[in-house]
Formats: C-alpha cells, structure tokens, sequence
C-alpha cells in the first residue's frame, strides 16, 4: 500500500512538471491511465491525478485572483510537496520563527504544505489586525479530513465558521462568560485543596494530580459530576477517545483521507483498510464520551428528587424545554456538542501548564521560595489563598504569566481559515487559507522578552513590584471570534492550583541514592498540547504544612489549611431552605457537599453559617460533629453528611 501511495506521489510529480504545456491534463490523465495495470494502482492513481489536475487549476486561477499583489514572502515550495521539507514537522512552530530572520523583516509568512496554503502570522499586532479587526474574514477552521471519521467533530473547536457554530459558541458563552465563571470560583479552589492533598499523599504521580484536577474542574462545571481519584469510566471514555483520535490530527495522517476517502469504504480484509478500522475505534470512544455523561446529567434530573444538578448541561436543558421540536434537537446537539467541547478544550491544556509550572518550579527554587514569601507575608501560614488575596499577590502572578509565555501549550494557537480572499498591508492572502497565529514566536520576541529562553517572572514586574501592563494571556488564548471562551475559567483554575500549591508545597530536584541532585534536561511531547513529559522531581510539603491539621475546622470555625478531617453537621431539617435561585432544598440528608462552601458555627456555636450558589444561609444546627483521620481525604474542605463522630 504504502508503495502504491509513494508510486502516486512521484507520478503526481511527473504531472507537476508537465504543468506548463497547455494540454497537459488530458496528457497527464492518458498517461496516468497507461502507467499501471493494476486496478490497485489506477483505484490510487486516477483520484491522485484528477487532485493533481485540481490544484494545478486552482493555483491558476490564483494567480490571477491576485491581481498584482504579492503573497507574503516565504521559502520556495518544491513541485507537489511544497514546503514540507523546510519545516520541522515535530515542532513546526520553531521553523516558522526561525523563517522570520531569514524571509526579510515581514513577519507574515507564506508557505504552502502539499496543497494547503498557510500564511505565518508571526507578531502579535498583526494576528490583532487580521484576526480580530477582520474577524468577518477569519474566523474559519481550515477543513481536516479526519474529523468526522475520527468523532473529532464532536469538538466544536474545529468547527467551520457558521450557524452550528454560532449555536455552539453561545450555548458555551451562557455558562463559561467572565461573570459567569466566577460561581465555579469555590469549586476549583476545593478542587485545588484536594489536588494539594493528593500530592503530599503521592508527589510521584503529579502529572496524574494535575490531570484529575483538570478533569474535575470542567467535570463538575459542565455535568456537575464528581470522577472518582482513580479508574473513573467517563474520566476513561476520554483518554481512549483523546489516544485514539490524538493521531489523526496531524497532517500525515489526515493527508491520505484528503486524497482517497475511499480509504474509509473499503472491506475489512482489503490493504489499506487499517485506517477505517482506527477511525471506527476513535468515533466508539467519541460517543461514549459525548453522551455517557449527557444521560448521566439527564437521568439525575429525572430521579434526583431533593438533590438539586447544577451544571451547564442541566441547565441548557431545562431551558430548551421552551423550545419547539425541531429547534430542540438542533439545541441538543449544539450541546452535546458544546459540553463536550469544555471538556475536551480544558482538561489537556490545564493540566498540561500546571506541568510546564512544576518543572519550572523544579528548576528555578529561588522562584517558589520567593513567592512563598509574599504568601506568607500578605496571608500567613495559617490560611489558604482565597480569590479575594489575588490583587495582593503580584509575585503569584507573575509567575503564572510566566509560566503561560515561557512554554505555550498551544504553540500555534488553533488555526483559523479565510472565508474569502483579502489584500492585507499589501499582501495577497488567499481565500480558503489556514492562517496560524504563532503563539511560540509572540513568546520568543527578544526585543519584549530578553533571553526569552529563560523563565524569569520579574519581566512582568515594575521596580516596586507591581504589576506591569504586558499580559501573555492577550495572546495565549487566541485571538478574534474564536478566541478561547473557556479562558476566564482556565486563569481562576490556574490561579487556584498554583496559588495554593505555592502556598503549601515545596519543588526540588530528586536525589539519587548518594544524596546527590539529579538533574535533568527537559524533554516535551507535542500532541495535542505541548507540554513536559514527566520529569524526576521532589514535592514535599512546607514544613508548617502538617497532613493531620484540620482541613476546615466547623467546629472552631477556622479557615482551611490542610488534609484529613471530616466534618459533620446535621442541620435543622424543620427549617429546610427554599433558596430563591433555581430547584434547591438544603437539608438533612442532602448528600451533596459541594453545595456548601464556607461552613462555619457562627459565634454562638448553635447555627451553621455556609454559603450555596453564592448566597449566603445561616440555619440552627441539631448535631456538629468532627472527625480527624489521619489520611488523606479528597474532600475534606467541605462538608460531609456521611460521617458522625463526636457530638456537641
Ligand atoms: C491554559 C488553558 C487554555 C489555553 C492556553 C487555551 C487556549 C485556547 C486557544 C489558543 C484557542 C483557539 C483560539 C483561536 O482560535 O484563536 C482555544 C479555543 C477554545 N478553548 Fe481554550 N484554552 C485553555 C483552556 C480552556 C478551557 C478551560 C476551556 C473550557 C472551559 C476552553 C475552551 C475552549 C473552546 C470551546 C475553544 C474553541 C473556540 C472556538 O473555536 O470558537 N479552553 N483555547
């Protein structure tokens, strides 16, 4: 098979170079025709040719399209292939920024990979003006062969500009917008705490930590669904579907698709057929993971009785119910579609910066000592961060911007696609072109980040300390119409595990046996994020940071600090609360402690006082109850009706 494609491509060459002659395409299809025999060869070769034929019409007719306007400067493309081997393929986005020296002082590329044209936007001024002040013209995605096959297309990320889209994105919008956002802030802080707690339990497995807090975030925002540590199905439905459908993302694998999508028809036994196999495989997993959760949101609301569900999905579903038929399975599947998008779009690219934030933690010691100072200074020893010490925490801050510069996680941003064709500052960019913002060379610009290489978070300090006006995030999370509309959550999540995990934990090298540091030279994988692959490191908790204090201390009515303490109040049921925001009963036997924040007995010990969708309640108690144990446990910040202990 693969000869076959490779005999295709250097006949494809051969048309290319007979290009010139005005009736070559009748030419090159006979001679097509007459090179092989074999159906195998001519099942590859004639759709090769009528494509070959294709793009040769194609950039014809762009040429003339352009009416005398330059494309933007680039290398030379080669017949066929084009510019694919000027360019790193495992980290393109290097090659791009390199090309910026070597193509004059423009920092608009252009390349072409086979027959996909591609313009390079290098500088962040220009990925502003084209991307977002001509958003009506760039806010498409560039056509990938295998998303549909794959059950990418479950994630409207990929999405081509349009009214699904549209649907989508304000479906999204409704839960995940700036104000919005801010009721998930008590959730990723617990979230966060929990994170700490399995940390000092298992430092080892830290990229596993980062990746159940990144779960458990977008799980409960979007399905208000609590994974398990360890071994969750929905949890697990995903990493297949991700390990399954992570390949077919790149070029080489969506390219034969592009060319021959009768790959996808062809019988199981037949060469070549692998390819229709992967893809049944990924799309299995793709629904698994789109409506497992989806009925899990749906059958709680229909047998959940005193347990309200507060997420996105329960949420847009009730509200379609005012929608008629046909608008409804339309809204269904928009957030399907949008659901699963949040946690596609958050999981891998939270977890993956709290990565590149723990080696560079690891690496630079005088960093976290540093910001561990400020902590203690602004909030003590005996406390947590809370959102509102933020403003006071600009060392924290500065780290994070740094951590988000230093190694992008999404290099190129996601590409966008041209609608139609524009002149722009005198250049000719083709309609249909995917235009990348490259993130990696914004981040690399000596000129606003010297020794840019280095992660040095004082670049975004004043001299007295403050903040500066230079936010990375201006350019991480993409630019224009499709910029990234989970990022209000993404900074309260990295906030809230970064903040904490400076404020209770310490980063060194490991040591071998002799005691010595074991260093190491970092090494980065570039899937669907890029980001550290596991480093050698020791994480260890503060020396005040003790795991048998209280997590949260109702019966004191202390702030949380640590780990391995149960609480219990039983609350009055006779004053059960009917809160005037949405279906919700709080009261004895409610089993959901996520409900409550900020439980505490007020001074007189006889009522709890605790906070539920941002309102605050204050209602007597007939039993407080405290348990310390000595391991840890998940979820110790909050409330927890399942356990009696000492009664007062
Ligand atoms: C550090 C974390 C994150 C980074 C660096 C990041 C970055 C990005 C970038 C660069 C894009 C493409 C923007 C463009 O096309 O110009 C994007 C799109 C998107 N992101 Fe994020 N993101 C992060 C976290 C999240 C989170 C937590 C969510 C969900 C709650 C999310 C949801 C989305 C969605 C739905 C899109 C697609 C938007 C569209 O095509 O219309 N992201 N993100």
């Amino acid at each position: 098979m693969n000869t076959s494609i490779r005999q295709a491509e250097r006949h494809l060459e051969i048309i290319w170079i007979l290009s010139d002659n005005s009736d070559f395409l009748m030419r090159s299809l006979a001679f097509t025709m007459s090179w092989s025999t074999s159906n195998t060869r001519l099942a590859l070769l004639v759709p090769a040719s009528v494509i070959a034929v294709d793009v040769i019409r194609r950039l014809v007719l762009a040429r003339r399209q352009r009416k005398g306007f330059p494309l933007p400067p680039g290398p030379t493309p080669v017949p066929l292939l084009g510019n694919v081997l000027s360019i790193d393929t495992e980290e393109p986005w290097k090659s791009y920024t390199e090309m910026e020296a070597t193509y004059g002082k423009c920092d608009i590329l252009y390349l072409r990979l086979l027959d996909q044209e591609l313009v390079i936007l290098n500088s962040q001024s220009d990925a502003l003006e084209m991307l977002e002040k001509r958003s009506q013209i760039y806010s498409d995605r560039p056509f990938i062969a295998t998303l549909a096959p794959y059950g990418m297309d479950c994630n409207f990320a990929f999405a081509p500009y349009g009214d699904h889209w549209r649907l989508c994105r304000r479906i999204f919008h409704q839960t995940f917008r700036a104000d919005a956002a801010l009721t998930f802030r008590p959730m990723q802080l617990r979230r966060a705490r929990q994170m700490i707690v399995n940390m000092i339990d298992d430092p080892n497995q830290y990229p596993s930590h980062f990746s159940t807090f990144s779960a458990a975030v977008a799980m409960s925002a979007v399905y208000d669904y609590e994974p398990h540590l360890r071994d969750d199905p929905m949890v697990h439905s995903v990493e297949r579907f991700l390990e399954a459908s992570c390949p077919a993302i790149t070029p080489e694998k969506a390219l034969p698709l592009k060319m021959f999508p009768f790959l996808l028809h062809l019988p199981d036994w037949f060469p070549g057929s692998s390819i229709k196999r992967e893809a049944n495989y990924s799309k299995r997993w793709s629904t698994e993971m789109v409506e497992n959760p989806y009925q899990y949101v749906q059958k709680r609301m229909e047998t959940g009785g005193e347990l309200p569900v507060i997420s996105m999905v329960s949420d847009h579903i009730t509200r379609m119910q005012d929608y008629d038929e046909a608008y409804r399975i339309e809204y269904t599947e928009a957030l399907k579609k949008a659901s699963a998008t949040a946690f596609l779009g958050s999981a891998e690219t939270s977890s993956s910066t709290l990565m590149v934030f723990a080696l560079a933690m690891v690496k630079h010691p005088q960093v976290w000592k540093r910001a561990q100072t400020e902590i203690d200074a602004v909030i003590g020893m005996d406390k947590l961060p809370e959102f509102d010490d933020r403003p006071s925490l600009p060392y924290v801050e500065a780290i994070i911007r740094e951590t988000m510069r230093w190694q992008p996680v999404l290099p190129m941003g996601v590409p966008h696609a041209t609608t139609t064709s524009d002149i722009f500052k005198g250049l000719y960019i083709p309609k249909g072109a995917t235009v990348i913002a490259n993130v990696w060379a914004m981040s690399r610009d000596e000129a606003r980040y010297p020794n840019s290489s280095q992660f040095i978070p004082e670049r975004f300090l004043k001299p007295d300390g403050t903040l500066n006006d230079d936010d990375p995030s201006q350019f991480i999370f993409g630019f224009g119409r499709r910029v990234c509309p989970g990022r209000h959550t993404a900074d309260a999540s990295l906030w809230s595990a970064i903040a904490t995990m400076l404020a209770t934990l310490d980063f060194s090298l490991a040591k071998d046996a002799g005691g010595r540091d074991i260093d190491f030279e970092p090494t980065y994988a570039n899937g669907i994020t890029h980001h550290p692959l596991t480093f050698p490191c020791a994480i260890s908790p503060r020396s005040h940071i003790n795991r048998s204090r209280p997590a949260f201390d109702p019966l004191s009515g202390g702030t949380p600090l640590a780990i391995g303490f149960r609480a219990h109040i039983e609350l009055n049921p006779a004053e059960t609360i009917k809160a005037k925001t949405d279906v919700r009963e709080l009261g004895k036997g409610d089993q959901r402690p996520h409900a409550f924040t900020q439980l505490a007995l007020d001074e007189s010990g006889q009522n709890a006082v605790f906070q539920a969708a941002g309102v605050t309640y204050t209602q007597s108690v007939v039993k407080a109850a405290a348990e310390r144990v000595p391991v840890a446990y998940p979820e110790a910040a909050y409330y927890s009706p399942s356990l009696a202990g000492t009664t007062r």
